[in-house]
């Protein structure tokens, strides 16, 4: 009641001071929104603010009525140490491997922006209106500071790497790489050139699940991480790993090697944005992140040389990723290896937990599996039928069921920005520099703005059903947004599509195990093994 009353009073203040603007009354319905956060009063200094600026009402802007950064409700912040004590293991009341869960402690402590400062000036967004506005603030060279540990690394090897690559380098040279890379990986004819080569991996990884009988005491994870790894090999480099065979299932082959240096390198990236440590010394998580760079450039270069001799005189039979990267006059051999690497990195793990969590949610559904069913089989009426683009592109009922996936298990909480300028977000000042992370995750699992948030409902997400919903379009963002959104959004996309197309039509898959939740590890790894049983469907 008291913020309520507060907020009437720097409304009418505002009003009189003739600098009410649009934003003022977006603050104010802010401070409504906060009413049930205990202790947000901030409009009683916007009001005073207001006041002390009024004398002067024709140079009156804004900047000038808006709200500190400190102002922003969070935890207690210490010199040094910021708020980092909240994430010490026992004490601290956050997990670093459960960033979830400090997303929700947040958002029902603090409301809809709050404040941290774990090392750097942090700010969660939770609402879909001011994602939007932290979206539309995007700079040309939208940047992120994350990969902050690997962009030192990659820069302290000049004579490897050009740059950080694209996942960790900011401005300028981040645009010359990814308006150079993109159309590659973006443009529909060559997204569709890959599905008969994908089709084909598939169909080998489901003959290979067959022979081998898996069952659902078994982890599915690490199978899809294979054949996440057989697929990104075959479309990016032209590659096959063979990580089928029984060869390669030795935990000292190559497959092996790179799904663990994939995962040796992502799941230490967000630890290492925290740390500082490794500035000083090599730490144990520091030269993990190294041995398994170092692991991942040392197949690439392998790949590339190989490829870049024998391209001169194969360059019409490949249409690989690589193959185009190695026809663009503007890269070099450094900068090729550099986006070998973060494919690697951030092509098998993102795509095989996307997967696993489709897999959980379908099985878990048996109605949603009979559509999904009785939506290919119209298109596939034998199981050797060939996966075409244009039957893809009927495939709706499935495709929502990956949309609504995405929303409720996203590969990571939200995506991250860095400001580049200041800018005001629901009358608070946000600095340069901020470090924003926008939390679609949890948005996404609130009935604000969605409804049944926690249930599994694709026709939410089908135009002209009756479940359709007209969510808000910075609700759930899988990819990102803008510019700076996944690269391989489309390719992701289709080989997550071929994949269920398949395991689908030819298995009924039912979920063994108990709720699966997320380790937030940079990207969102289920917490338990994914538990599947496959029955093979009569032809
Ligand atoms: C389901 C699978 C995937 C998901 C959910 C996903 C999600 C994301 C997200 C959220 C971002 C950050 C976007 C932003 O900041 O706005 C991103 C960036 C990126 N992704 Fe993906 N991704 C997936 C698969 C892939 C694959 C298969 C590749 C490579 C072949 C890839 C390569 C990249 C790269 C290179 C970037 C950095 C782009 C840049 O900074 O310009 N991703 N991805």
């Amino acid at each position: 009641t008291g913020s309520y009353c507060n907020s009437m009073i720097s409304l009418r203040d505002a009003l009189r001071s003739g600098c009410a603007s649009i934003k003022v009354i977006n603050m104010l319905h802010f401070t409504f929104k906060q009413v049930h956060f205990a202790s947000h009063v901030k409009s009683v200094r916007l009001s005073s603010k207001l006041k002390t600026s009024n004398s002067d009402h024709n140079t009156c802007s804004e900047k000038d009525i808006a709200m500190n950064f400190e102002e922003i409700p969070g935890p207690t912040s210490y010199p040094l140490i910021g708020t980092l004590h909240k994430y010490v293991p026992f004490f601290g009341e956050y997990n670093a491997e459960a960033l979830d869960k400090n997303a929700w402690l947040n958002w029902r402590r603090y409301g809809s922006l709050a404040r941290e400062n774990p090392g750097v000036r942090l700010l969660h967004v939770f609402d879909p209106e001011d994602i939007e506005t932290v979206f539309r603030q995007d700079h040309r060279y939208p940047a992120r500071r994350s990969h902050v540990a690997m962009l030192h690394y990659r820069l302290s090897k000049p004579n490897v790497y050009n740059t950080g690559g694209l996942l960790s380098t900011n401005g300028p040279e981040w645009w010359r790489l990814r308006s150079t890379l993109q159309k590659n990986f973006t443009s529909p004819q060559s997204v569709k050139s890959h599905i008969s080569s994908t089709d084909i991996v598939v169909q080998e990884f489901l003959e290979w699940i067959k022979k081998r009988n898996v069952s659902h005491h078994e982890d599915f994870l690490p199978y899809l991480n294979r054949l996440n790894l057989e697929v990104i090999g075959t479309v990016a480099f032209n590659e096959r790993f063979h990580g089928f065979s029984e060869q390669e299932q030795d935990r000292k082959s190559r497959s092996s090697k790179i799904i663990e240096a994939a995962f040796g390198s992502n799941s230490g990236i967000m630890k290492l944005d925290k740390g500082f440590l490794w500035r000083l010394f090599k730490t144990p998580l520091y030269r993990k992140l190294v041995n398994s760079q170092e692991y991942l450039e040392k197949v690439s270069w392998n790949i590339l040389l190989e490829r870049a001799n024998l391209f001169v005189s194969d360059k019409d039979n490949d249409n690989s990723l690589l193959a185009s990267f190695l026809k663009q006059s503007n890269l070099d051999l450094k900068d090729i290896l550099g986006m070998m690497v973060d494919i690697l990195m951030a092509a098998i793990d993102t795509t095989s937990y996307a997967t696993s969590f489709a897999l959980y949610h379908i099985s878990r559904n048996p109605e949603v599996q009979k559509k999904i069913f009785y939506e290919i089989f119209e298109h596939l009426p034998t199981k050797d039928t060939k996966i075409t683009a244009e039957m893809l592109s009927k495939l709706a009922y499935t495709k929502s069921c990956i949309k609504e996936s995405l929303r409720l298990n996203p590969v990571s909480i939200g995506v991250g920005r860095l400001t580049q300028k200041e800018f005001i977000l629901r009358g608070y000042l946000i600095p340069e520099g901020t470090v924003i992370v926008t939390q679609n995750m949890i948005a996404c699992r609130l009935p604000h703005y969605v409804s049944d948030p926690l249930v599994f409902k694709p026709e939410r997400w089908l135009r002209g059903s009756e479940g359709y919903e007209n969510l808000h379009p910075f609700l759930s963002l899988p990819f990102g947004f803008g510019p700076r959104s996944c690269i391989a959004r489309r390719l992701a996309e289709q080989n997550m599509c071929i994949t269920i197309v398949r395991l689908i039509r030819e298995f009924q898959i039912d979920w063994k195990g108990g709720e699966l939740g997320i380790r937030t590890l940079l990207i969102n790894k289920p917490d338990k093994p994914v538990s599947l049983s496959f029955t093979s469907r009569k032809e």
